[in-house]
């Protein structure tokens, strides 16, 4: 699976463009850093990815099966639900069974530093810990296109590096994904850069 944009360009009035032109086919296993200054147009951007917005110039070139998922800056969860059903949740609804659920859950929780805080409950978590979650329980959901607004945007530094080290888990999960940053340790993190404001 992967996406292209082949010349996209965007704004939002008209007359000025955010961003034009821009060529980039986003592959799955690859972690992409979306930069670019305050303004440039990155949550816009990942809008087109997502097939929310359609593009003012270009063409998204996407399987019609993709399954975009968009990872939000605040961690939300039900804060007297363990850890472990937090990610049992997508398996469950594509028709597991409570066992394999959990097996399944408990791996990736794991995979992103979280298996010792499987029975807690969501509002034992901290905010590094709760962000990890967000992100295993996106990749439970299986998607396959996975859009990440700063993910560290509201956290202190050592809490911010451990979702940068967790940025890392994201690739080995076969997904398309694209994290917007200002972060340079999450852009660090990533496989490839994308920097928008070259696209001016
Ligand atoms: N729905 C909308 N209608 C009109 N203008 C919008 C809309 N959404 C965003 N904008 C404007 O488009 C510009 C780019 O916004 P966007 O959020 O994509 O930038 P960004 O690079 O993600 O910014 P930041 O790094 O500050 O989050 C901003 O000037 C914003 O005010």
């Amino acid at each position: 699976m992967s996406v292209t944009l082949e010349g996209v360009g965007h704004g939002w009035s008209t007359g000025s463009e955010l961003f034009h032109g821009v060529d980039r086919t986003f592959d799955e296993g690859t972690v992409t850093a979306l930069v670019g200054p305050s303004g440039s147009g990155k949550s816009t951007l990942l809008a087109i990815l997502a097939g929310m917005l359609r593009p003012r110039h270009g063409t998204v070139r996407r399987p019609d099966h993709c399954r975009p998922l968009w990872v939000f800056q605040n961690p939300y969860g039900v804060a007297r639900r363990r850890v472990l059903d937090h990610v049992a949740m997508p398996f469950l609804a594509r028709g597991a069974d409570r066992r394999s659920a959990d097996v399944r859950s408990f791996e990736v929780l794991e995979r992103f530093g979280l298996g010792h805080r499987a029975h807690a409950r969501f509002a034992e978590l901290s905010g590094g810990e709760a962000q990890r979650l967000m992100l295993a329980r996106a990749i439970a959901s299986a998607p396959d296109l996975m859009l990440v607004d700063e993910p560290t945007a509201q956290l202190d530094r050592s809490t911010a590096d451990e979702v940068n080290r967790a940025i890392g888990a994201l690739a080995e999960s076969g997904v398309v994904v694209v994290v917007a940053t200002h972060d340079e340790d999450t852009r660090a993190a990533c496989d490839a850069v994308l920097d928008l404001g070259r696209y001016r």
